[in-house]
């Protein structure tokens, strides 16, 4: 068994767990009080490349990471540092991520915000929404592709915009094909954990021009934002290297600073 398929069965052990005490009924009552949510594809365009900043506490690579005792203040030090998203893990066995994280993060910042989780029912989309998630992540490994049509529908229908992540030249197609607006690609195969920065580098050709292309995972620092950029993305998505740092409002600001300096070949 895979790393990802032993991640799925805790998530749907824990997603059984919640069905039973919250409806969708329920859900979906709470999501029609949330506020309106945000145009993820709109903060992600434009000039310059976007930094989306993540709060993850641990992962399956690395184990504990950051303890993260006040996740919305963490978000605001995003926010401040010029993040145009913030993704808050909220799957909770290896990630050490919630829900009540989401709550705290969407309570703080007025930027929008993505549910990293390991989406594969449309109970999961509107536990994102009715939490107030602007955006949701969806794996295409971890989906068939009727699946996967079928939850970008389901995600759009109820306003959420999916960011649907790719590991490979076939699945960037199938996230093409599904009618992904913003397909990432993930450096980190989550099959077996190996991070791959030129993965994106080869792959990124194959998405169109006219969607917002991520590069996911890996970005150490202000060159691999440039080294992603160069190669095509519209945005970088950020983890590890600043929920290990200092300073994470600096840490940002230089990301996002990289990403607007005149070398850089985006939007050629
Ligand atoms: O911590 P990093 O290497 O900066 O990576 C962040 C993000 O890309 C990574 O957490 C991630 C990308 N895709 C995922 C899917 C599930 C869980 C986590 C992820």
């Amino acid at each position: 068994m895979s790393v990802l398929d032993e991640i799925i069965e805790g998530v749907r052990e824990d997603l059984a767990e919640r069905q039973s005490r919250v409806s969708l009924d329920e859900l979906k009552e709470r999501a029609a009080k949330a506020p309106q949510a945000k145009d993820g594809v709109a903060a992600l365009k434009g000039d310059g490349i976007k930094v989306i900043c993540e709060v993850k506490r641990s992962s399956p690579s690395k184990g504990a990471l950051a303890a993260i005792a006040d996740p919305a203040g963490l978000a605001a030090d995003y926010e401040a540092g010029g993040a145009s998203v913030i993704s808050v893990l909220t799957e909770q066995r290896r990630f050490g991520g919630s829900l009540a994280d989401l709550d705290a993060v969407r309570a703080k910042v007025d930027i929008p915000v993505l549910r990293k989780d390991f989406i594969f029912s449309s109970y999961q989309l509107w536990e994102a929404r009715a939490h107030g998630a602007d955006l949701a992540l969806l794996i295409v490994a971890a989906l068939e592709q009727e699946a996967l049509v079928s939850l970008i529908e389901r995600a759009e229908s109820i306003g959420l915009t999916p960011l649907v992540e790719a590991h490979d030249e076939e699945e960037v197609e199938r996230a093409v094909a599904a009618g992904a607006k913003i397909v990432g690609v993930n450096a980190r195969n989550l099959k077996t954990l190996e991070v791959d920065r030129g993965n994106f580098t080869r792959i990124a050709p194959e998405i169109p021009d006219h969607l917002v292309k991520v590069a996911e995972s890996g970005v150490r620092g202000p060159h691999d934002l440039i080294a992603y950029a160069n190669d095509g993305a519209d945005a970088v998505l950020v983890g590890e290297s600043l929920v290990t740092g200092k300073d994470p409002k600096t840490a940002v600001a230089d990301l996002v600073a990289a990403g607007t300096h005149p070398a850089i070949r985006h939007g050629r």
